[in-house]
């Protein structure tokens, strides 16, 4: 048996987490067991990681920085992901290998073969079935994002660097668009939620034992 592994991609504040717990609920309502899981952050090891890669007054070197977003990810696949999906369950993961991709291969322009090469083998073979991009101005996720605040080591890098991960998801998902899905993440919730469910619904059909 082997679930179904979807992970939502994006800058910073485009709603990752909203529409997550959305499409959670709603394949829940529908009987599928899901597990919503997280990159950096979704071990007890990860909230470590996580904790020193974002840490706004800490200093890491990109080459540093790409290798502990990929601890973070080889330990998440091996402990969550992997035996999630062995138990048939739908594994939904905020932010994952494309993450590390775009913001330290083209944000911290870190040699793209070798973040090729890194996130391979962090991932050990496992890609997700669907990917979906949420995609926006950065200077709207950023608004929602920060709030009143500066944010995290990441968030707090100026608009040219946000520009520039945009792009490069953008790229990644014209590379690879039987993964991808670029879904406008402009509208308001209940828009981009549809988009998000018609992407998503017809990858569950392959899946046994539950109603979509
Ligand atoms: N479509 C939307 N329109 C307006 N505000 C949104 C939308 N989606 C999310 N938000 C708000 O933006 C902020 C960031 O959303 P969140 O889901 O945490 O994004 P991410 O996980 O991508 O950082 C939250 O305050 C959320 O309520
Ligand atoms: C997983 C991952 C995240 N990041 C960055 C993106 C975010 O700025 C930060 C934390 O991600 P996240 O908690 O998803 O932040 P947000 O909700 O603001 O999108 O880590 C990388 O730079 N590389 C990676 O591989």
């Amino acid at each position: 048996m082997h679930g179904l592994f979807i992970s939502f991609e994006g800058g910073e504040g485009v709603g990752k987490s909203t529409q997550i717990a959305r499409l959670a609920d709603r394949l829940r309502g529908h009987g599928h067991e899901v597990i919503v899981t997280l990159e950096p952050g979704g071990t007890p090891l990860g909230t470590e990681l996580r904790r020193l890669v974002l840490n706004p007054d800490g200093h890491v070197t990109p080459r540093a920085e790409a290798l502990l977003y990929a601890a973070d990810r080889a330990h998440h696949v091996d402990t969550v992901i992997e035996p999630a999906l062995a138990a048939g369950k739908v594994v939904i993961t905020d932010r994952y290998a494309d993450s590390s991709l775009a913001y330290q291969g083209v944000g911290r322009a870190l040699d793209p073969q070798q973040m090729r090469e890194l996130c391979e083998f962090a991932v050990g073979g496992r890609w997700p079935e669907v990917t979906i991009l949420l995609d926006v101005d950065p200077i709207v996720g950023l608004r929602r994002a920060r709030g009143d605040g500066a944010g995290d080591r990441i968030e707090a890098e100026g608009l040219e660097f946000h520009k520039a991960v945009r792009a490069a998801f953008l790229d990644l998902a014209g590379q690879d668009p039987d993964r991808f899905v670029v879904v406008d993440a402009s509208g308001s919730l209940d828009e981009v939620a549809q988009r998000v469910r018609v992407a998503v619904d017809r990858h569950l059909e392959s899946l046994p034992g539950a109603t979509r």
